[in-house]
């Protein structure tokens, strides 16, 4: 008989089985020490639900607007790139599985299935494209305009990574692709990180991003992209308050509130610590994750290794299920028919939760 899993951590423990074991590290890695990557999945055990009863919840709705686009709960599946370490199909069967699911999904650029294939895999399902911006600004528009013609629904841009944090295990093991996957999106061996020769005794990546990754990026960089896509832009990695009024200024269609799922700048606080309001990522693992940050002002929120914790396991589809079924349980257990009736007084840190 083969194994129930349950949860996420039961496709974590899963995939650390069945994957090799440096793309094991590489998926699951935090920059340096780890303490924010411990940090994300234990801020949401801080605060404690604080359910209404008698609500009649025999009929609860999960849907939401995200960015014009109505789907069917709010747990969206965020960027990870090179998704085929996990699974043959990589990108191409997250795809099936997201639009299966009646949610949206967020493109790597550095995926190792096209922005083509992937639009087709996702037939008429809700896809946005994740942007890094290239030195090379024509190969960065280029992605743009790719996407724009895919159907692509909005831009991503990611901000937390002028350089690589230095996740140690692939430092140790020297990650690189293998040498049968490449970064499909880009044209040139170099740019697609194919068969990764002669980067070094480092983390393949690390190298690679230096050399391709544009570290001078700033605000005006957010306005020349805006002037050059119809599409929304949605700035992904803000953690300051200061820098979600500066991307208002700059006219940006959403904020993803992210620390890179504790990948980049270890030591920052936990994103649900740091919620102010639109989308999060970071640590969330079960239903109540979800609710706690949509009591907090969260619109929705993406999910990075469980996504591919399923890939690895046959089961993005059931793990997208299991989330929505444990954001149901919750919301019904809460006392919540909608999520209009989420809010703030839902939640309490535990110091005042006998505060009645
Ligand atoms: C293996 C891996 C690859 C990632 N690749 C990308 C990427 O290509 N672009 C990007 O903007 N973020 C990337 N991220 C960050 C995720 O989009 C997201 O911010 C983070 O994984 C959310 O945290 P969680 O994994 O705890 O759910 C990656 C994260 C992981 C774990
Ligand atoms: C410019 C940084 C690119 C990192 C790409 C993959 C990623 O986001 C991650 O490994 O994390």
């Amino acid at each position: 008989m083969s194994e129930k899993l349950v949860c996420v951590a039961d496709y974590e423990s899963m995939a650390k089985r069945v994957l090799p074991k440096a793309v094991f590290d590489y998926y699951c890695s935090g920059a340096d020490q780890q303490e924010t990557l411990a940090d994300n999945t234990a801020a949401f055990s801080r605060w404690h639900l604080f359910p209404r009863v008698l609500r009649d919840v025999s009929r609860v709705d999960l849907s939401v607007s995200v960015l014009g686009q109505r789907i069917s709960m709010p747990v969206c599946v965020g960027a990870t790139a090179m998704q085929r370490m996990a699974h043959p199909d990589g990108e191409t069967a997250t795809a099936r599985a997201t639009r299966a699911a009646g949610t949206g999904m967020m493109l790597s650029s550095w995926a190792t299935s096209t922005i083509e294939e992937v639009r087709s895999s996702a037939g008429d399902g809700l896809l946005w494209m994740q942007l890094y911006i290239y030195k090379d600004r024509d190969l960065t528009l280029s992605l743009v305009r790719r996407a724009e013609e895919a159907g692509y629904k909005a831009i991503f841009v990611t901000v937390d990574t002028p350089y690589l944090g230095k996740r140690r295990d692939d430092v140790r093991n020297r990650f690189k692709l293998p040498p049968h996957l490449k970064m499909t999106n880009f044209g040139s061996a170099e740019l697609a990180f194919s068969s990764a020769e002669g980067y070094g005794e480092d983390s393949g990546l690390a190298v690679y991003v230096a050399q391709a990754i544009d570290p001078t990026l700033c605000w005006e960089h957010i306005a020349w992209l805006k002037k050059n896509t119809h599409l929304p832009v949605v700035v992904k990695g803000v953690l300051r308050a200061e820098d979600a009024l500066e991307a208002l200024i700059h006219g940006v269609d959403g904020i993803l509130v992210s620390n890179h799922g504790a990948r980049q700048l270890d030591g920052v606080p936990a994103t649900l610590d740091v919620l102010s309001e639109v989308y999060l990522d970071g640590g969330v693992r079960r239903g109540t994750d979800v609710l706690k940050a949509l009591a907090l002002g969260a619109t929705a929120v993406f999910l990075g290794r469980p996504v591919l914790w399923g890939l690895a396991c046959q089961g993005v589809s059931d793990v997208l299920e299991l989330m929505r079924d444990e954001l149901h349980l919750a919301m019904s257990l809460a006392g919540c028919c909608s999520l209009a009736e989420v809010n703030r007084s839902l939640i309490r840190r535990p110091e005042f939760t006998s505060r009645i």
